[in-house]
């Protein structure tokens, strides 16, 4: 795996060292020790999938607070979405800063998202699945939000193609912005 760290500490982009043949390719995408050479943890305890039909599909920006602050590793198995984390770490020096980057069943990019981060991303296709990996159970009394489009962010989420809406859930254009969390 080739790991890259990301202008928010301890977040990294893994990629895949693939072994082609005539068949295809096989290759790693989760490694304890290797994980933890990086200064990582390897070990998840929950695996969930999200399917998405429609692009221009917006979910996030989700985290949970202490004592449940989760670890995320991110991988798309169809489609390709738009991925944002923002820093919520607050003795952190890119606090409120956010960083973004495409996943894909094709590239096989994962994002590894350290505790202390807001989640979320926008679906680019039709039939989108994504897959995580969690380090902390999913607890609904710690789940907390951030405002997707916080002006403050600035994340530049793609526009979706004409004639077509973004889907986003009610809970998701509630949470509040990144000043009142502050
Ligand atoms: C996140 C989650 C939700 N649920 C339930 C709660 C609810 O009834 C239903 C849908 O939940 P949500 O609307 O929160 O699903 P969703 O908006 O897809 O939540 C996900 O968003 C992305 C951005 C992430 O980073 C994920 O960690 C997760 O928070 O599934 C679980 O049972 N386990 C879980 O781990």
């Amino acid at each position: 795996m080739r790991f890259t760290p990301t202008p928010l500490a301890g977040a990294f982009l893994i990629d895949i060292d693939p072994v082609e043949d005539a068949r295809g390719l096989f290759a790693r995408t989760v490694c304890e020790d290797e994980f933890a050479r990086h200064g990582l943890v390897g070990r998840f305890v929950q695996q969930s999938v999200s399917w998405n039909p429609q692009a221009g599909t917006v979910r996030g920006l989700h985290f949970q607070i202490a004592p449940d602050q989760e670890i995320k590793l991110v991988r798309v198995t169809r489609g390709a979405i738009f991925d944002a984390i923002v820093d919520l770490r607050p003795d952190s020096a890119t606090f409120g800063k956010a960083f973004h980057t495409e996943l894909s069943a094709e590239n096989r990019r994962q994002l590894y998202i350290p505790a202390g981060m807001a989640h979320g991303f926008q679906s680019l296709h039709p039939g989108t699945e994504v897959l995580y990996q969690m380090s902390t159970p999913f607890r609904p009394a710690s789940a907390r939000g951030l405002r997707w489009d916080d002006a403050a962010l600035a994340i530049p989420w793609p526009a979706c193609a004409a004639g077509t809406a973004r889907t986003i859930s009610d809970n998701d254009r509630a949470w509040p912005l990144l000043a009142a969390l502050t």
